[in-house]
Protein backbone atom coordinates (compact mmCIF):
# COMPACT_ATOMS: atom_id res chain seq x y z
CA UNK A 1 0.00 0.00 0.00
CA UNK A 2 1.52 3.54 -0.90
CA UNK A 3 1.72 6.13 2.01
CA UNK A 4 -1.52 7.98 0.60
CA UNK A 5 -3.57 4.71 1.15
CA UNK A 6 -1.66 4.32 4.56
CA UNK A 7 -2.99 7.18 5.77
CA UNK A 8 -6.38 7.21 4.38
CA UNK A 9 -6.47 3.78 6.28
CA UNK A 10 -5.72 5.64 9.47
CA UNK A 11 -7.65 8.36 9.20
CA UNK A 12 -11.10 6.54 8.27
CA UNK A 13 -10.55 4.25 11.10
CA UNK A 14 -9.88 7.35 13.55
CA UNK A 15 -13.24 8.92 12.04
CA UNK A 16 -15.44 5.83 12.45
CA UNK A 17 -14.18 5.61 16.19
CA UNK A 18 -16.35 8.60 17.39
CA UNK A 19 -18.92 8.20 19.31
CA UNK A 20 -22.48 9.47 18.28
CA UNK A 21 -22.15 12.41 20.95
CA UNK A 22 -18.68 13.57 19.81
CA UNK A 23 -19.93 13.71 16.33
CA UNK A 24 -22.84 16.16 17.27
CA UNK A 25 -20.80 18.11 20.23
CA UNK A 26 -17.44 18.47 16.66
CA UNK A 27 -20.46 19.32 14.52
CA UNK A 28 -21.66 22.26 16.82
CA UNK A 29 -18.20 23.29 17.00
CA UNK A 30 -17.60 23.42 13.05
CA UNK A 31 -20.92 25.98 12.52
CA UNK A 32 -18.93 27.85 15.37
CA UNK A 33 -15.65 28.18 13.49
CA UNK A 34 -17.20 28.44 9.95
CA UNK A 35 -19.19 31.36 11.24
CA UNK A 36 -15.98 33.07 11.98
CA UNK A 37 -14.98 32.97 8.18
CA UNK A 38 -16.07 35.38 5.95
CA UNK A 39 -15.37 32.95 2.96
CA UNK A 40 -18.51 31.08 4.35
CA UNK A 41 -20.91 33.77 5.45
CA UNK A 42 -20.69 35.59 2.14
CA UNK A 43 -21.53 32.99 0.08
CA UNK A 44 -24.78 32.44 -0.85
CA UNK A 45 -25.33 29.34 -3.15
CA UNK A 46 -23.26 27.17 -1.03
CA UNK A 47 -22.43 23.17 -1.77
CA UNK A 48 -21.92 21.00 1.05
CA UNK A 49 -22.14 16.93 1.59
CA UNK A 50 -23.91 14.25 3.81
CA UNK A 51 -21.92 13.34 6.44
CA UNK A 52 -20.83 9.63 6.33
CA UNK A 53 -17.99 7.46 7.01
CA UNK A 54 -17.28 9.22 10.26
CA UNK A 55 -17.00 12.69 8.35
CA UNK A 56 -17.18 15.65 10.52
CA UNK A 57 -21.01 16.25 9.65
CA UNK A 58 -22.20 19.67 8.35
CA UNK A 59 -25.76 18.80 8.79
CA UNK A 60 -25.71 21.92 11.30
CA UNK A 61 -24.41 24.12 8.96
CA UNK A 62 -27.31 23.23 6.72
CA UNK A 63 -30.04 23.90 9.60
CA UNK A 64 -28.32 27.25 9.80
CA UNK A 65 -27.48 28.12 5.95
CA UNK A 66 -31.37 27.49 5.38
CA UNK A 67 -32.43 30.06 8.24
CA UNK A 68 -30.02 32.04 6.69
CA UNK A 69 -32.05 31.66 3.32
CA UNK A 70 -28.80 30.57 1.68
CA UNK A 71 -29.17 28.25 -0.99
CA UNK A 72 -27.46 25.01 -0.67
CA UNK A 73 -26.50 22.01 -2.73
CA UNK A 74 -25.15 18.77 -2.71
CA UNK A 75 -22.74 16.70 -4.82
CA UNK A 76 -24.82 14.05 -6.86
CA UNK A 77 -22.06 11.43 -8.98
CA UNK A 78 -22.43 12.90 -12.44
CA UNK A 79 -23.96 9.78 -14.46
CA UNK A 80 -22.13 10.18 -17.52
CA UNK A 81 -18.72 12.16 -17.05
CA UNK A 82 -15.80 9.84 -15.54
CA UNK A 83 -15.44 10.61 -11.92
CA UNK A 84 -17.16 14.10 -12.18
CA UNK A 85 -19.62 16.00 -9.23
CA UNK A 86 -23.02 17.34 -10.19
CA UNK A 87 -24.61 19.88 -7.63
CA UNK A 88 -27.94 19.88 -7.26
CA UNK A 89 -30.53 21.82 -4.89
CA UNK A 90 -30.79 20.84 -1.29
CA UNK A 91 -33.78 21.70 0.95
CA UNK A 92 -35.40 19.84 3.59
CA UNK A 93 -37.70 18.57 1.48
CA UNK A 94 -35.56 17.22 -1.16
CA UNK A 95 -35.96 13.18 -1.87
CA UNK A 96 -32.60 11.25 -1.34
CA UNK A 97 -31.52 7.78 -2.48
CA UNK A 98 -28.29 6.21 -2.01
CA UNK A 99 -25.42 6.29 -4.39
CA UNK A 100 -23.23 3.15 -5.55
CA UNK A 101 -20.79 3.91 -2.54
CA UNK A 102 -24.03 4.30 -0.10
CA UNK A 103 -23.82 8.08 0.86
CA UNK A 104 -27.27 9.62 0.21
CA UNK A 105 -27.98 12.19 -2.28
CA UNK A 106 -30.55 14.20 -4.10
CA UNK A 107 -32.43 11.52 -6.20
CA UNK A 108 -33.64 13.91 -9.00
CA UNK A 109 -30.56 15.61 -10.54
CA UNK A 110 -32.17 16.98 -13.50
CA UNK A 111 -33.94 19.26 -11.62
CA UNK A 112 -32.21 22.50 -9.88
CA UNK A 113 -28.53 21.74 -11.13
CA UNK A 114 -25.93 24.04 -10.80
CA UNK A 115 -23.18 24.33 -12.38
CA UNK A 116 -19.59 23.99 -10.84
CA UNK A 117 -18.72 27.26 -11.60
CA UNK A 118 -21.78 29.32 -10.65
CA UNK A 119 -20.60 28.41 -6.60
CA UNK A 120 -19.83 31.32 -4.25
CA UNK A 121 -18.21 28.64 -2.08
CA UNK A 122 -17.81 24.61 -1.50
CA UNK A 123 -17.63 22.55 1.46
CA UNK A 124 -15.62 19.66 0.60
CA UNK A 125 -15.19 16.33 2.67
CA UNK A 126 -11.80 15.11 3.25
CA UNK A 127 -9.69 12.51 5.26
CA UNK A 128 -6.67 14.29 6.08
CA UNK A 129 -5.24 17.76 5.38
CA UNK A 130 -2.72 20.25 5.76
CA UNK A 131 -1.99 23.59 6.65
CA UNK A 132 -1.10 24.78 3.10
CA UNK A 133 -3.90 23.58 1.74
CA UNK A 134 -3.18 20.29 0.74
CA UNK A 135 -6.12 18.20 0.36
CA UNK A 136 -6.58 13.81 1.27
CA UNK A 137 -9.65 12.99 0.05
CA UNK A 138 -11.62 9.20 -0.61
CA UNK A 139 -8.97 8.44 -3.80
CA UNK A 140 -11.75 9.21 -6.43
CA UNK A 141 -10.69 11.98 -7.88
CA UNK A 142 -13.92 13.51 -7.86
CA UNK A 143 -13.91 17.15 -6.55
CA UNK A 144 -9.96 17.43 -8.23
CA UNK A 145 -11.85 16.77 -11.74
CA UNK A 146 -14.73 18.84 -10.45
CA UNK A 147 -12.91 21.89 -9.75
CA UNK A 148 -9.54 21.72 -12.01
CA UNK A 149 -11.17 24.85 -14.18
CA UNK A 150 -10.18 26.61 -10.71
CA UNK A 151 -6.40 26.06 -11.24
CA UNK A 152 -7.03 26.30 -15.01
CA UNK A 153 -8.12 30.08 -15.81
CA UNK A 154 -6.60 31.18 -11.91
CA UNK A 155 -9.72 31.83 -10.43
CA UNK A 156 -10.62 33.59 -7.10
CA UNK A 157 -14.11 31.30 -7.02
CA UNK A 158 -15.49 29.35 -6.19
CA UNK A 159 -13.89 28.63 -3.12
CA UNK A 160 -12.84 25.61 -1.29
CA UNK A 161 -13.19 25.22 2.18
CA UNK A 162 -12.27 21.93 3.43
CA UNK A 163 -13.93 20.52 6.92
CA UNK A 164 -12.33 17.86 8.96
CA UNK A 165 -12.31 17.01 12.81
CA UNK A 166 -9.13 18.67 14.04
CA UNK A 167 -7.14 15.24 14.34
CA UNK A 168 -7.14 14.88 10.31
CA UNK A 169 -4.41 17.46 10.34
CA UNK A 170 -1.26 16.35 9.09
CA UNK A 171 2.58 17.80 9.07
CA UNK A 172 2.74 17.85 4.69
CA UNK A 173 0.93 15.79 1.82
CA UNK A 174 2.37 15.59 -1.05
CA UNK A 175 1.15 17.59 -3.56
CA UNK A 176 -0.15 15.97 -7.12
CA UNK A 177 0.20 17.53 -10.15
CA UNK A 178 -3.85 17.40 -10.12
CA UNK A 179 -4.17 18.69 -6.75
CA UNK A 180 -6.56 21.71 -6.43
CA UNK A 181 -5.53 23.67 -3.05
CA UNK A 182 -8.32 25.00 -0.72
CA UNK A 183 -8.80 28.00 0.12
CA UNK A 184 -9.36 26.97 3.65
CA UNK A 185 -9.80 24.44 6.46
CA UNK A 186 -12.02 24.51 9.23
CA UNK A 187 -12.22 22.11 12.01
CA UNK A 188 -14.50 21.86 15.31
CA UNK A 189 -11.20 23.66 16.81
CA UNK A 190 -9.70 26.06 14.30
CA UNK A 191 -9.70 27.87 10.92
CA UNK A 192 -6.33 27.02 9.00
CA UNK A 193 -5.86 29.73 5.98
CA UNK A 194 -2.93 28.91 3.64
CA UNK A 195 -0.47 31.86 4.17
CA UNK A 196 -0.20 32.77 0.69
CA UNK A 197 -4.01 32.25 -0.17
CA UNK A 198 -5.56 34.90 2.08
N1 LIG B 1 -19.96 12.54 2.22
C1 LIG B 1 -19.25 12.48 1.09
N2 LIG B 1 -19.86 12.60 -0.08
C2 LIG B 1 -19.13 12.52 -1.23
C3 LIG B 1 -17.73 12.33 -1.20
C4 LIG B 1 -17.10 12.20 0.07
O1 LIG B 1 -15.87 12.02 0.20
N3 LIG B 1 -17.90 12.28 1.17
N4 LIG B 1 -17.02 12.26 -2.39
C5 LIG B 1 -15.68 12.68 -2.53
O2 LIG B 1 -15.05 12.41 -3.49
C6 LIG B 1 -17.72 11.83 -3.59
C7 LIG B 1 -17.83 10.33 -3.55
N5 LIG B 1 -16.53 9.73 -3.55
C8 LIG B 1 -16.19 8.56 -2.91
C9 LIG B 1 -15.09 7.86 -3.31
C10 LIG B 1 -14.79 6.64 -2.72
C11 LIG B 1 -15.58 6.13 -1.70
C12 LIG B 1 -15.37 4.82 -1.01
O3 LIG B 1 -15.88 4.57 0.05
N6 LIG B 1 -14.64 3.91 -1.56
C13 LIG B 1 -14.52 2.62 -0.91
C14 LIG B 1 -14.42 1.49 -1.90
C15 LIG B 1 -14.94 1.79 -3.28
C16 LIG B 1 -16.05 0.87 -3.73
O4 LIG B 1 -16.95 0.55 -2.94
O5 LIG B 1 -16.03 0.53 -4.91
C17 LIG B 1 -13.35 2.59 0.00
O6 LIG B 1 -12.36 3.29 -0.29
O7 LIG B 1 -13.39 1.86 1.00
C18 LIG B 1 -16.67 6.86 -1.29
C19 LIG B 1 -16.97 8.06 -1.90
C20 LIG B 1 -19.08 12.53 -3.65
N7 LIG B 1 -19.77 12.54 -2.41
N1 LIG C 1 -8.08 16.89 -13.06
C1 LIG C 1 -7.87 15.57 -13.22
N2 LIG C 1 -7.78 15.03 -14.45
C2 LIG C 1 -7.56 13.72 -14.60
N3 LIG C 1 -7.42 12.85 -13.58
C3 LIG C 1 -7.51 13.30 -12.35
C4 LIG C 1 -7.74 14.68 -12.09
N4 LIG C 1 -7.80 14.85 -10.76
C5 LIG C 1 -7.60 13.63 -10.21
N5 LIG C 1 -7.43 12.70 -11.14
C6 LIG C 1 -7.19 11.25 -10.91
O1 LIG C 1 -8.01 10.78 -9.86
C7 LIG C 1 -7.34 9.83 -9.05
C8 LIG C 1 -7.61 10.07 -7.58
O2 LIG C 1 -7.03 11.26 -7.15
P1 LIG C 1 -6.75 11.56 -5.60
O3 LIG C 1 -6.15 10.35 -4.96
O4 LIG C 1 -6.03 12.85 -5.48
O5 LIG C 1 -8.27 11.71 -5.08
P2 LIG C 1 -8.85 12.44 -3.81
O6 LIG C 1 -8.63 13.89 -3.90
O7 LIG C 1 -8.26 11.75 -2.63
O8 LIG C 1 -10.41 12.05 -3.94
P3 LIG C 1 -11.80 12.88 -3.89
O9 LIG C 1 -11.59 14.22 -4.55
O10 LIG C 1 -12.76 12.02 -4.64
O11 LIG C 1 -12.19 12.99 -2.48
C9 LIG C 1 -5.87 9.94 -9.38
O12 LIG C 1 -5.43 8.69 -9.81
C10 LIG C 1 -5.76 10.97 -10.50
O13 LIG C 1 -5.03 10.45 -11.55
Amino acid sequence: MDARNVLRKKMRTARRALSPLQQKSAARNLLKQLKKAPQFRTAKHLALYLGNDGEIDPNEVAQWCWKQGKIIYLPVLHPLAHNRLWFVRYTPRTPLTKNCYGIAEPKSPYRSIRPAKALDTVLLPLVAFDTQGGRLGMGGGYYDRTFSFIRQFNLSKPRLIGLAHDFQKVEKLPVASWDVPLTLVVTDAAIYAPKNRL
